[in-house]
């Protein structure tokens, strides 16, 4: 690893130690991994589980042994979360219940996990001097204004409409018994907090807005690594059904629309902040790709295609099926309805942007996702139902 690297400003880029908070997850076992093979920064990881970092905490061969230890708590109730983030030059918190089937039938959890497990990590962080980075969501900006308009509105076309801008664009959430809005409310609590910490006593934070970040290790595959009647996000759902060879769901039609961005050049941007504090202080930044726009419909399609092609299977017939979001996620489920980041923020402070298609990172995370799992669900399919 290059000794000189600089930052944006060619300043010399010091190493840290990073207190990461839910470092065991999809994101921070990216993040883990570029810190480790590519910078020589120090990571504090803290999680429940560390399934996903095993490969970086072992062997002890590895040339970043030592700059990676692993401590296994849950910062619901464990005393030493503060000497940890007092031992680390920065925090980064990823830790969240951020799966949108909990939203409506674990509210409770939902919002302790997102608003008031998040409370002592601001507060060790704005008390003992800390810089925080802390992982928000674009859900948090909810519905598109685009979306009350009448259907047939020539507006619904303009960008002024639907592109989420982070210093601009409302927040709009559905009423209170829709409690999927009850993730992106929290969030939004703690990203009013933590600015507020910011004005009022000088914490240095930086937030981050992921859209619908996607890649290898995202989530589990029900039955394999997860537990079998486990729902996760579409991208784990899509590939449980393709290994499965069974119809795509797709939820109330699959009209909702995404934009998906690589982890890989998502972990970029984050990188990008954390080397460069003096541009990234006090930004709340959307890291997505707006190039990469599909309706959940548009993607099964293409994850079939694309399935087809690594796997060397001929595609399925009647490759998807439509469900109710009722029957799927149960009563109080809702949807945002469209999501294009707007990047001028990013743009500007970090000059980063986002390059692989959205052929291409399914075409590398479904090589993945074949590679590891294929072979243990045809065991599971072949296995004899126990009467
Ligand atoms: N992946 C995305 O596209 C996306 C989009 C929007 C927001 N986010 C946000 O980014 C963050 C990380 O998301 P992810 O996709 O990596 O999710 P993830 O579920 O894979 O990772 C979260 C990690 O936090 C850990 N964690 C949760 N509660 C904890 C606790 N009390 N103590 C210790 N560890 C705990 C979990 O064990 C898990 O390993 C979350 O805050 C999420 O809301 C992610
Ligand atoms: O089998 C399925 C699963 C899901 N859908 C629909 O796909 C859309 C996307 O769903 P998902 O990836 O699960 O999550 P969301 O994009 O709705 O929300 C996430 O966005 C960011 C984050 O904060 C963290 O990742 C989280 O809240 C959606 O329309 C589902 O209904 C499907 O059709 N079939």
């Amino acid at each position: 690893m290059a000794s000189s690297r600089v930052d944006l400003d060619g300043n010399p880029i010091k190493p840290i130690t990073i207190c990461m908070i839910g470092a065991g997850g999809f994101i921070g076992s990216h993040l883990c991994e570029k810190l480790m093979t590519e910078t020589p920064h120090t990571v504090l990881a803290l999680d429940v589980y560390n399934d996903k970092i095993k490969h970086l905490l072992e062997p002890e061969t590895n040339p970043w042994h030592g700059r990676i230890n692993f401590h296994r708590l849950n910062i619901k109730h464990d005393s030493r979360l503060e000497g940890l983030i007092k031992m680390a030059d920065l925090t980064i918190n990823l830790a969240a219940i951020c799966t949108p089937a909990d939203y409506n039938t674990r509210p409770l959890d939902t919002i302790y996990s997102n608003f008031i497990d998040a409370l002592p990590v601001v507060k060790y962080c704005s008390e003992n001097n800390k810089r925080l980075i802390h992982f928000s969501t674009c859900e948090v900006y909810g519905k598109t204004i685009g979306s009350f308009l009448p259907k047939d509105s020539p507006l619904r076309k303009d960008p002024a409409y639907y592109v989420l801008k982070e210093d601009e664009s409302p927040c709009i959430f559905g009423s209170i018994e829709k409690q999927r809005w009850s993730y992106a409310c929290a969030k939004q609590l703690i990203e009013r907090l933590i600015y507020a910490e910011g004005a009022e006593n000088g914490l240095e934070f930086t937030i981050v807005r992921p859209f619908n970040w996607i890649g290898p290790r995202m989530d589990f595959i029900p039955g394999i690594d997860g537990p079998s009647e486990g729902v996760p996000r579409v991208l784990a759902c899509f590939s449980n059904n393709l290994l499965r060879k069974e119809p795509l769901k797709l939820v109330d039609g699959g009209q909702s629309q995404r934009t998906f961005v690589y982890i890989k050049d998502a972990i970029e941007a984050v990188l990008l902040m954390i080397e460069n504090p003096a541009r990234a202080n006090g930004h709340i930044f959307n890291v997505g790709n707006p190039n990469n726009e599909v309706t959940v419909r548009q993607l099964g399609e293409m994850m079939v295609k694309v399935y087809s092609k690594v796997s060397g299977d001929p595609p399925l017939e009647n490759a998807t099926v439509d469900v109710s979001s009722k029957e799927f996620y149960g009563e109080g489920y809702d949807d945002s309805d469209k999501r294009i980041p707007d990047m001028t923020i990013i743009n500007r402070q970090l000059g980063w942007n986002p390059k692989t298609s959205l052929w291409d990172l399914l075409e590398s995370t479904l090589t993945y996702q074949h590679r590891t799992y294929a072979e243990a669900v045809k065991k599971v399919i072949a296995k004899p139902v126990a009467s």
